[in-house]
């Protein structure tokens, strides 16, 4: 039997009046890359946010590798990392000074070694000692999935990771991300707005629309019932629009 990465039972957070998110009932087997695709507004970072603690929801519940996200928060937060969209570093510091830091906050232990083995598996060593105010998008995106996962994370969360890099940076990242799956066995869920790179990293997708999951399934499961649609920004708007008529 597969385990389960992530669970969400009737999940739905309001922010005031609006309701963000609703009932959302949704599984990612242990192992997978999960794109979570959806329009502008969605309810798709509020889902990130729910689900790596930022935020409580208004009802229901969630679960990662079985640890509850409202009572069981701090084994949730030891078993997840989290790239965010615009990630934070302190850019008078070098890269080291700033994973030494986030290492200590996480509880890394040999924190030297660990630091070098994580850059070493990112193809990212040689910038150690570099402030990283001076540092490209690129390079602080490579900087955050290395603080994202120094405590070794089971369960990787990335917002809109490809959002400002240019054609190398993303293929990169596409790299990255999939020999942190196949090497390391993380399972990553992913919000993305780029369709073509979906369909190259990820195994399997859901879609959101006004905070309602509307599909989900595996992307070769996804290309085989859409045979007359050519790409998988063609089945998503079709599965889109179906949803609006
Ligand atoms: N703190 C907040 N207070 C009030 N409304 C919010 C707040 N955060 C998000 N919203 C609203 O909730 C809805 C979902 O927002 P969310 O950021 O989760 O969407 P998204 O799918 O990530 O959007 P995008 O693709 O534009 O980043 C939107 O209508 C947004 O305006």
């Amino acid at each position: 039997m597969t385990a389960t990465a992530i669970s969400t039972t009737a999940l739905t957070k309001r922010y005031g009046p609006h309701q963000a998110l609703r009932e959302l009932n949704l599984t990612v087997p242990t192992g997978e890359i999960f794109g979570l695709l959806g329009h502008n507004g969605a309810g798709k970072t509020t889902i990130v946010n729910l689900l790596t603690t930022l935020m409580e929801p208004s009802s229901g519940t969630a679960e990662i590798n079985g640890h509850d996200i409202t009572t069981a928060a701090t084994a949730v937060r030891r078993s997840i990392g989290y790239l965010p969209e615009n990630v934070q570093f302190y850019d008078n510091l070098t890269l080291a000074e700033n994973l030494i830091f986030f290492a200590r906050l996480s509880g890394v232990r040999s924190v030297g070694s660990r630091i070098s083995e994580v850059l070493d598996f990112l193809d990212f060593s040689g910038h150690e000692n570099q402030r990283m105010g001076t540092f490209s998008k690129g390079m602080r995106q490579r900087a955050g999935i290395a603080q994202a996962i120094l405590h070794e994370p089971s369960v990787l969360f990335l917002d809109e990771p490809t959002s400002g890099l240019d054609p190398q940076g993303v293929a990169k990242l596409r790299e990255t991300i999939i020999s942190l799956n196949t090497k390391l066995g993380m399972t990553i869920f992913m919000n993305t707005h780029l369709l073509a790179e979906v369909t190259k990293t990820c195994t399997s997708i859901g879609i959101l629309s006004s905070g309602t999951l509307i599909y989900q399934d595996s992307v070769d499961a996804t290309l085989k019932s859409f045979p007359d649609q050519e790409s998988l920004e063609d089945i998503y708007l079709h599965i889109e629009a179906g949803q609006r008529a």
